[in-house]
């Protein structure tokens, strides 16, 4: 390694003192403290950075040095004898020792090390797909590859796996957690260009470098030369090599192999340093190294530096034209391809695509919306593009094109190309509260109409929206798979399925250009054949495990000043919060563009006024200006931190994602939550922007005249959907009147929307029914049923036992609750009094403190903190007398917040699932696990768990008895009492 860096740095020092070199050396302006003083800076460039969504690099399982090799997803084998052995990860005390190591080893080095959670969690999971994620044990932010060597022997030592994160854009899971811990590898601070070869067409740069900041800084430095790869704007140098990518300059200049990447700087697992090649443009001497770490997503070494190569900038222009089907428009572009005219890019959009770009695209043009093609042209000058436009028109009208459109000048031609840039975002607005299913297939060019064709129809005859774009010059194509809901979730699986079979039938790839992942790993041996797979599988020193990573949309949203929407929770650790407006800043643009996106579908936005579409350096402040109804959303403001001097009750933290993969250390600390404290919070459940569009719903409810939401009041006879005025509960016994605003939706009117389930709600209410409370009413069911589901089993229950107590489509109490506590409450006043709640499970999400738990056994209230991006979790009572009290169902109550956080407006959102309203709430005995426990209880406990009544009369016994008009003294507040009786 030391042997590296010494000859390089001469190296480089030699070319920099050369009157006859034209090497520069170049340094991110905004990172001084990270510039090296052997390289003296000759030039600031601007910022080449990214971090937040680019390709990501690469995973390394430092483990499999120890266990020989580890094979490369090879677990759909037949051939049993062939499968490599599996790598044996360190246990969490080993993961917790290689932290400990690690922040000794770069205890002068503060950015270096993070544990902070929310900094795992966004570097674990992703919103981008649908594959579950991971938190990883510690992030790490390297700055040069003397670093990576030390990360690297660390983990090698304690065998933890080491998850590399440079920008993220990966689409099939590729860069999740491991769970039994790991190390990320953020490549943030590496994201210096080094040196740049302009009279060799080569630049020499860190792996966390983005491909299009490279582009800008060589536009602004004169140099005519430019780097053609193009995925997604964000994606950096080391993902781009790691993952093989392309984009849409493909078809004039290939993808990413080893063409572009002249030599890269490779840390091995075992901390050795190698250099794939020298810089010369060709070499025959030996392997072609370089590419063996090409497309291997990490699983090889960490790329720590890349030589890239450029290419002259030339001419381009754009056209685009409709064709009357898929098939005529793929056969235009073969012929085209044939004629070898200037062609740059080609890219397809179908009928479906083109109509979100006139949806929700920023086009001033409004589309036909039928199957379109796209030409960049390439020329030399004017004329030359001209007639490259003629040959195509020519060509494409033989194919029944129609509407053909050439650019006239620079600005038409920048215009309709944005209109495919915009294509993939218009795209996933299509359809409310979906998440994208993202993936692409490539066949030969001359199958692609067969496949597109065929796959529409598959799409067609299953129901599921989905646009597809793709490169109609490579063969490649992306479907977004359009999703809203479990079920959704399954039939897209297999449309995707059949889809990459047809693709490999067809002679074809499981994926184009985005990437094995975890997504594509099973149809590895199908595609390449078992000898090719095991191969690969067995390099010496490879690794398994194919985890990317990507960044996640909401914490950009969390931190963000800039946005002036969604809510904002403090953070205590000042570490996280530079690195927040870090990447706040690096990531802005991409983050941005698909914020302003998620609004235009959630929201009805009309316009998004921001430099989003334009220029990544002037990001300034972003206005949204919202449709009718418009939405003022809880401001982005900094809301004071936990007071340091104010302890919160520890709840254990269970990974979502890990309950849904059958995690079984992960159900066993749910069940211990559950049947102790009966409180937890709940990371990685993908549903944090669904809460606060929540409270951007109440807001609008809460800012009626008082008149108008009366009209839509609970009332006094125990019902609870609707809207509640301050006052109109009690708080204790005392019959003292409650300080909050609230507005409940029944689940059953959210999921029945436009039919009328159980009640009428105020207009602004049905007019966000489809973009924000259906989509949160679906995901809170479907969450609360991977818990139900847990517990039934725990629990010892026949299959599906308190599923069918709780079936969706059931009449029931389940409600969604949305309260406001206005700031400055007197200290000492209850907000809501002491309670357990009604029903089976309670989602919450608060922005604020306030909310108090009786841990059992004790007489003090003890505040429960709101974590970023975590879910507040409780067991209510239908679910305690299910379990015959082994599931707990904990009194709690909530206070103004604590310190200067009651100065503040305080928001809580909750879903509430209750049985369906006809199920008898008795102990289910049927289970051995419950009889024995509920026998063990005394007889006043065993009666206060049996109420023998329905579903529907406990709570409304129970809401009757809150309301303020009912209240007739303390016996009142008594008859409001759960499963409180009895106990202990
Ligand atoms: O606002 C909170 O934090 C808790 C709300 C609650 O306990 C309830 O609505 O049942
Ligand atoms: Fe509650």
């Amino acid at each position: 390694m030391l042997r590296t860096t010494v000859i390089k740095s001469a190296y480089r020092a030699r070319q920099l003192s050369s009157p006859f070199s034209n090497a520069i050396s170049i340094y991110n302006r905004r990172s001084p403290s990270a510039q090296s003083p052997r390289f003296s800076t000759t030039t600031a460039s601007k910022p080449s950075i990214s971090t937040l969504s680019g390709q990501t690099i690469i995973l390394l399982s430092a483990a499999s040095l120890i266990s020989g090799f580890a094979g490369y997803s090879l677990a759909n084998r037949h051939d049993t004898e062939a499968v490599p052995r599996k790598p044996q990860y360190g246990s969490r005390e080993d993961c917790t020792r290689a932290v400990e190591e690690l922040k000794k080893t770069f205890a002068d080095d503060e950015d270096a090390v993070s544990t902070n959670a929310d900094d795992l969690y966004s570097h674990g999971f992703s919103v981008n797909d649908h594959h579950p994620g991971t938190s990883h044990t510690v992030v790490m932010y390297p700055t040069c590859t003397d670093d990576v060597v030390k990360i690297v022997k660390i983990a090698t030592k304690y065998r933890i796996p080491i998850i590399p994160y440079s920008g993220g854009t990966s689409l099939e899971g590729q860069f999740r957690g491991y769970s039994s811990g790991g190390i990320c590898l953020d490549m943030s601070r590496m994201n210096k260009i080094i040196e740049i070869h302009e009279a060799d067409s080569d630049l020499v740069c860190q792996p966390g470098v983005c491909w299009s900041d490279i582009n800008d800084t060589l536009h602004d430095q004169g140099i005519p030369l430019f780097f053609p790869l193009d995925p997604a704007p964000t994606a950096t140098i080391g993902g781009m090599l790691s993952t093989g990518c392309s984009g849409t300059n493909a078809v004039r200049y290939g993808t990413g192999k080893a063409e572009w990447f002249l030599n890269a700087t490779v840390v091995l697992p075992s901390g050795e340093v190698i250099k794939t090649r020298r810089r010369s443009r060709k070499s025959s001497a030996g392997f072609d190294t370089t590419k063996l770490f090409i497309g291997a997503e990490g699983t090889l070494g960490i790329v720590t530096e890349v030589t890239i190569r450029l290419t002259p900038v030339l001419p381009t222009t754009v056209a685009v034209v409709h064709f009357p089907d898929v098939r005529k428009a793929t056969e235009a572009v073969r012929e085209v391809m044939l004629s070898g005219v200037g062609i740059q890019c080609v890219e397809l959009m179908d009928d479906l695509c083109m109509h979100a770009l006139n949806k929700y695209g920023q086009s001033e043009n409004s589309w036909p919306e039928k199957d379109t093609l796209l030409f960049k042209f390439q020329g030399h000058d004017q004329a030359s593009l001209s007639e490259s436009g003629r040959v195509v028109e020519e060509i494409v009208a033989r194919h029944g094109g129609f509407g053909f459109k050439f650019a006239k000048d620079d600005q038409q031609a920048a215009d309709l190309w944005s209109t495919r840039k915009n294509a993939l975002y218009a795209c996933l607005a299509l359809v409310n509260g979906s998440r994208a299913w993202s993936t692409d297939v490539c066949v030969p060019v001359s199958k692609l109409s067969e496949l597109v064709y065929e796959t529409k129809k598959d799409l067609a005859s299953t129901g599921i929206v989905a646009p597809i774009a793709g490169h109609a010059g490579d063969g490649n194509f992306h479907a977004s798979l359009l999703i809203r809901n479990e079920e959704e979730l399954r039939i897209a699986k297999d449309v995707v399925s059949r889809m990459v079979h047809r693709a490999i039938a067809l002679d074809g790839t499981c994926t184009g250009e985005h990437g094995v992942g975890i997504g594509k790993k099973e149809y590895l041996v199908e595609e390449l054949g078992a000898g090719t797979t095991l191969l690969v599988s067995s390099i010496p020193g490879s690794y398994i495990l194919m985890i990317l990573r990507m960044a996640r949309r909401t914490d950009l949203m969390k931190v963000s000043k800039d946005i002036h929407y969604g809510y904002a929770f403090n953070s205590d650790h000042e570490v996280l919060k530079e690195r927040s407006e870090r990447r706040r800043t690096q990531g802005a643009r991409d983050a941005l563009f698909k914020d302003s996106i998620e609004l235009y579908r959630n929201f009805n936005v009309q316009s998004v006024k921001n430099s989003v579409f334009g220029d990544a350096r002037q990001r300034g402040s972003t206005e949204f200006r919202f449709q009718q109804p418009s939405l003022t959303w809880v401001p982005v403001k900094e809301l004071p931190e936990w007071p340091s001097n104010v302890e919160a009750h520890p709840l254990l933290v269970i990974d979502y994602q890990l309950l849904k993969a059958g995690d079984e250390t992960e159900i066993n600390r749910l069940w211990e939550a559950g049947t102790n404290l009966g409180f937890w919070y709940l990371k990685n459940h993908g549903a944090e922007q669904d809460f606060v569009a929540m409270w951007g719903m109440g807001e609008e409810v809460f800012k009626l005249p008082l008149e108008e939401k009366m009209k839509y009041e609970q009332g006094d006879e125990g019902l609870s959907f609707g809207y509640k005025a301050v006052g109109h509960y009690i708080v204790d016994a005392a019959g003292n009147p409650d300080p909050v605003e609230g507005v409940n939706v029944a689940k059953d009117d959210a999921l029945s929307y436009p039919k009328v389930s159980r009640r009428e709600y105020p207009t602004v209410i049905n007019e966000l029914m489809g973009p924000v409370v259906t989509p949160f009413v679906e995901k809170c069911v479907d969450i609360s049923n991977t818990m139900i589901g847990i517990f039934n089993d725990k629990l010892g229950l026949p299959e599906g036992a308190l599923a069918k107590l709780h079936g969706r489509n059931d009449f029931s109490a389940s409600e969604t609750r949305t309260i406001k506590a206005p700031a400055n409450l007197t200290p000492g006043k209850l907000a809501i009094g002491g309670h357990t709640d009604f029903g089976t499970l309670s989602l919450l999400v608060n922005n604020l403190g306030g909310l108090q738990v009786l841990p059992p056994g004790t007489s003090e209230w003890s505040y429960v903190r709101p974590l970023p991006g975590h879910m507040i979790c409780n067991v209510g009572d239908t679910l305690t007398m299910f379990s015959g009290g082994l599931l707990n169902s904990n009194i709690h109550r909530v206070v103004p917040p604590p310190g200067s956080q009651s100065k503040h407006d305080r928001w809580s959102q909750v879903y509430f699932t209750r049985p369906a309203d006809n199920a008898p709430l008795l102990p289910l005995l049927e289970s051995p696990i419950i009889s024995e426990a509920f026998n063990k209880l005394s007889p006043e406990r065993q009666a206060s768990l049996s109420p023998g009544v329905t579903s529907w009369d406990w709570f409304t016994r129970r809401q009757k008895n809150y309301r303020t008009k009912n209240h007739k003294g303390a016996d009142t507040w008594a008859a409001n009492r759960g499963t409180e009786h009895g106990r202990a």
